[in-house]
Parts: C-alpha cells; sequence; structure tokens
C-alpha cells in the first residue's frame, strides 16, 4: 500500500507548486490567525486555482465558528476538513463534507474509543500534545501509544521529516504523514528540498 503524503501549512503559490510537483496528495491551509502558517480566505484566493487535480484541498480549523466553517469552505471550495480542536462529532458533521479529526496524543487517552466517537471522520490525525499549541509543534509523540487496531484511517503526524518517516511508517503503517514543520526554511515557508526529501522518503519506505 501507498503511504499518502500531506503537506501542511502551505502560504504561498511557489511552495503549493512545489509540494504538488514533489508529489503531494493533499495541501492543508490553517485558518488559526495564532499560527506563523496562518493564511486567510482573501490571500488564498489568489492562487488557489493553481491546485492541479488529483491534489486534495484540506482547511484547517480550531474550534472555529460554524458560519466561518461553512464560509471558507464555500468559498474556497475545499475538498476536507480537518479540525484540531476539542470540537465533537456532532460540531464536525454538520458541514456534511469529508472531515479529519486531529488528536493530540499523550499516555492515558483511549485512541480505541475516540476513533469510535469520531467513526464517520476521513482519518484520524494522530500529533503531539504540547500544551497551549494545536497543531505544527514540530515534536513527535511516542509511537507506541498508538493501538493497531483503530477504526479510522491513521494519518500520523508530529514531527516528521526526511530522515525520521520511514521509520515512522516502518512501525506505525499509517494510511498517511503529514508534515509541516520538517519541510520549512524557517515557520510559514517551505523548503523545496525538503519536501521532495521527504516526499521520496515516504515513497521509499
Ligand atoms: O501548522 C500549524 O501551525 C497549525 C496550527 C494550528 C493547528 C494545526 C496546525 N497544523 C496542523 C497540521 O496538520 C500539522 O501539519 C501537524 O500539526 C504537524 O505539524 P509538524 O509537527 O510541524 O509537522
Amino acid at each position: 500500500m501507498r503511504t499518502r503524503v500531506k503537506i501542511c501549512g502551505i502560504t504561498n503559490k511557489e511552495d503549493l507548486a512545489a509540494a504538488c510537483l514533489a508529489g503531494a496528495d493533499a495541501v492543508g491551509f490553517v485558518f488559526y490567525p495564532p499560527s506563523p502558517r496562518a493564511i486567510t480566505i482573501e490571500q488564498l484566493l489568489g492562487f488557489i486555482e493553481t491546485i492541479p487535480a488529483f491534489v486534495t484541498k484540506v482547511g484547517l480549523f480550531v474550534n472555529e465558528s460554524p458560519e466561518v466553517v461553512k464560509e471558507t469552505a464555500r468559498v474556497l471550495k475545499l475538498d476536507l476538513l480537518q479540525f484540531h480542536g476539542d470540537e465533537s462529532a456532532d460540531y464536525c458533521q454538520q458541514f456534511n463534507q469529508s472531515y479529519i479529526k486531529a488528536v493530540r496524543v499523550k499516555p492515558g487517552l483511549n485512541l480505541i474509543q475516540y476513533a469510535k466517537e469520531f467513526k464517520n471522520a476521513s482519518g484520524l490525525l494522530l500529533d503531539a500534545f504540547v500544551p497551549g499549541i494545536p497543531g505544527g509543534t514540530g515534536e513527535k509523540f511516542d509511537w507506541d501509544l498508538i493501538p493497531t487496531n483503530l477504526d479510522l484511517p491513521v494519518i500520523l503526524a508530529g514531527g516528521l521529516d526526511d530522515l525520521n518517516v520511514a521509520e515512522a511508517i516502518q512501525k506505525v503503517k499509517p494510511w498517511a504523514v503529514d508534515v509541516s514543520g520538517g519541510v520549512e526554511r524557517q515557520k510559514g515557508l517551505k523548503d523545496h528540498q525538503k519536501i521532495f526529501a521527504f516526499v521520496n522518503a515516504v515513497n521509499q519506505a
């Protein structure tokens, strides 16, 4: 099975083109103003039309109002929603659109129960837990905390890069991997060589 790749935190046309050219299956846009990778609808409207076929457009939100999520998804024609806050399953389902639920993994969290609660999600994104930071931490977490029998496709995130992603795939065997910081030259700006190296490492894993 080929491990899918999502490159997250895209903020400009050039980084988007590099992610698509490298072979990303999905690109993520962060609609969370405190993030150094945050982007607005107006900014993204300037280049979202350059995304070619077969690259999934993912919008990321953190405890956002339903009105803002609906408007963002409508205007940008987002393919997939990704929720990184304390959103309930009912909240996530109200948009009648495929979604990924992100969960920040720490010891004692019942991921099997979590997957049952979000059984209608298209994937469960497993990320590092860092107090006060909903995502994009650049931190790994203990992959041994991931049960082997989760009922949802696992999207592994958190501190991945081209040097550790092969080990992550061999250990966790996720449906997909997701990266932001590990392919950057500075927060919010991607390093195109790192993007290509990451995708190549995934494909060789
Ligand atoms: O990337 C962010 O700044 C961010 C901020 C708030 C919520 C989510 C965010 N990113 C979500 C992602 O899917 C990241 O790719 C994921 O957390 C992994 O990030 P990294 O550890 O930097 O690879």
